[in-house]
């Protein structure tokens, strides 16, 4: 069998990070966040994408296509030779745009098969307030105003009109994210007991 993933999308602060680690604790999925990866690579001395994503952070652009894809696949390889989740991920900030979404469809079709979209809804207000708190203690040097208005923007650019096109496929489970965590969690939840 393909290894079986699901692409939590949603703004920046919209709670991809937390609902998907609540479903890794819950059900049997791998969690993998791009931005955390990218972010990880980044920050490796031995590495030799750290000076171009550093960049391409650096000027609020996406990290190029095959090193995002890269990582990914590492990743998902590891995780099947040694985890316990060998078949099931969930990829939280993938694809954030349409470049992306060709180059996994290039190197990942036949090889993986996308079950859902999770598309955690989250208006920009409440999407803004919630990095701007988490700015306080995450060491992110995007979570700050300035950045985030550019973000936001970001996401409404380029991954809404990716949502919209699994929307047509009649792939997009839709979970209102404004509300409290645990609020979330539980339609969350109802999604992945109904079809995880
Ligand atoms: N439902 C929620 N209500 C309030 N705060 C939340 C909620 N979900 C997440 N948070 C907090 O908001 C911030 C952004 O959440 P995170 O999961 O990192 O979002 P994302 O990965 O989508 O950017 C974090 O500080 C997190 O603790
Ligand atoms: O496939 C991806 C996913 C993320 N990013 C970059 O990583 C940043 C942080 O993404 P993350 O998902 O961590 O942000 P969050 O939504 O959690 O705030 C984004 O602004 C993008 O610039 C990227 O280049 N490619
Ligand atoms: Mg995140």
């Amino acid at each position: 069998m393909n290894p079986q993933v699901v692409f939590a999308l949603g703004g920046p602060g919209a709670g991809k990070g937390t609902q998907c680690s609540k479903i890794a604790e819950h059900y049997s999925y791998t969690h993998l966040s791009a931005g955390d990866l990218l972010r990880k690579e980044r920050s490796r001395t031995d590495s030799e994408f750290s000076q171009i994503i550093d960049s391409c952070f650096k000027r609020g652009e996406f990290a190029p296509v095959e090193i995002t894809i890269t990582l990914l696949r590492k990743a998902m390889e590891e995780t099947m030779k040694t985890g316990e989740n060998k078949f099931h991920f969930l990829i939280d900030g993938f694809p954030p745009n349409e470049d992306n979404l060709q180059g996994w469809m290039k190197v990942m079709d036949g090889k993986a098969d996308v079950k859902f979209v999770l598309f955690l809804d989250c208006s920009n207000e409440v999407c803004i307030n919630r990095c701007l708190e988490r700015g306080r203690t995450s060491g992110r040097d995007d979570d700050n105003k300035e950045s985030l208005e550019k973000r936001i923007q970001t996401y409404l650019r380029f991954m809404r009109p990716i949502i919209e096109r699994y929307e047509k496929q009649g792939k997009v489970r839709t979970v209102d994210a404004s509300r409290s965590l645990n609020e979330v969690f539980a339609d969350v939840k109802s999604v992945f007991d109904r079809e995880g």
